[in-house]
């Protein structure tokens, strides 16, 4: 599919251009430069990452996996219980306090399973897994999609953490193939909606430590620190989108920044076209205690101590597990979860600023 130049009319942030190359030859000025993105904004570019194709071909899977009748993707549905593995049809989070509806489906694949392919060992039997094209290419595409973008994502870890001046592995210790988590690779797809603004994804910060996103369209959108103003994010051919999300944040006592985004259609010259989104989420092995790691560095431990009292203490210290947290924030995003605003109040994550 062709799609649409980007168009010139319409209030684009810039992101820094993070070349994954030099960060792989630990080049110190790009080691700054990815810095510098994580604390500020939380989001950057990442080019010369190397999984171009193997998107390529998840979103490929992607297109046979919707195309699928509804009752049959209905059989993978996720469930009300705060599990995210499986499908999500349109409608079936909330994206404001009012309970408006999403109008994004999509297919949540568990880094778990993939990696254990052909065993599945979070969601099973196998005819109640995943719909069968995810499983047919399971072996082809998924495994080889999660384990680079797993390498990407350690890699950005792995520099965090140097950053953060704690001991050489910390945060990697979070992100083990050896524990069961919450990481998975997510492919959106969002129809064409005749009102532009109607969202397709509500505000959100991400539950997770990083997110490595390609999106086809724009429709990405930021709420850059200080502004009220949402602001699209271009996508740029070739380059992945990564963001800071919950844990990370959290972990680092505040200095890595987890920001609001959302989605809504493409805009004007890429209106009326399907959008499609692929991401993948790294997210800490299911036991992890969210809190600031203020014993392993000074600079968390500082952080953590000049920010601000009761709002910011008790965020750094949140008393949940990982496996806690995503359930909790899944959970009460979920429409059929609904009470009332209070049920989209107790999805939030660490959002300072609260977007209805
Ligand atoms: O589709 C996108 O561009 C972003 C998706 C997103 O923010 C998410 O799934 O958490
Ligand atoms: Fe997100």
């Amino acid at each position: 599919m062709s799609i649409p130049m980007w168009p010139e009319d319409v209030p684009t942030h810039s992101l820094l251009v993070i070349d994954y190359e030099l960060l792989k030859k630990r080049d110190v000025g790009e080691i700054e430069r990815l810095w510098e993105a994580a604390t500020k904004l939380g989001f950057w570019y990442l080019k010369n990452h190397e999984v171009d194709e193997l998107a390529q071909e998840m979103f490929d899977l992607g297109a046979e996996v919707m195309a699928l009748p509804h009752e049959e993707k209905m059989k993978f549905e996720q469930g009300d219980d705060g599990e995210s593995f499986g499908y999500k049809k349109a409608g079936g989070n909330a994206v404001a306090a009012s309970g408006e509806p999403d109008t994004a489906e999509f297919l949540n694949i568990a880094k778990d399973d993939a990696l254990a392919w052909p065993n599945l060992v979070r969601r099973a039997p196998p005819g109640t897994a995943y719909p069968a094209p995810a499983l047919a290419r399971m072996e082809s595409t998924v495994k080889p999609f999660i384990e680079k973008s797993l390498a990407v994502n350690n890699t950005l870890m792995d520099i965090l953490n140097d950053k953060l001046g704690l001991k050489k592995g910390r945060l990697l210790e979070f992100y083990t193939n050896e524990e069961f988590s919450g990481s998975e690779a997510r492919i959106i797809r969002n129809p064409p909606m005749s009102d532009t603004q109607k969202i397709a994804l509500g505000s959100h910060t991400d539950f997770g430590s990083l997110s490595f996103l390609h999106n086809r369209q724009g429709g990405l959108q930021v709420l850059p620190p200080g502004s009220e103003t949402w602001q699209y994010v271009e996508p740029i051919a070739n380059h992945a989108i990564c963001n800071v999300g919950d844990s990370l944040a959290i972990f680092s006592g505040g200095i890595l920044r987890s920001n609001l985004h959302r989605v809504i259609p493409p805009p004007s010259t890429q209106a009326n076209t399907v959008r499609w989104s692929l991401v993948f989420f790294s997210r800490p092995g299911n036991s992890s205690v969210l809190r600031a790691l203020v014993e392993g560095s000074d600079k968390i431990a500082n952080a953590v101590a000049s920010s601000k009292e009761g709002e910011d203490g008790k965020k750094f210290d949140t008393g949940s597990t990982a496996e806690e947290w995503f359930a909790r924030r899944i959970k009460n995003q979920r429409i059929a979860n609904r009470k009332g605003p209070e049920t989209w109040m107790a999805s939030r994550g660490t959002e300072r600023v609260q977007v209805a």
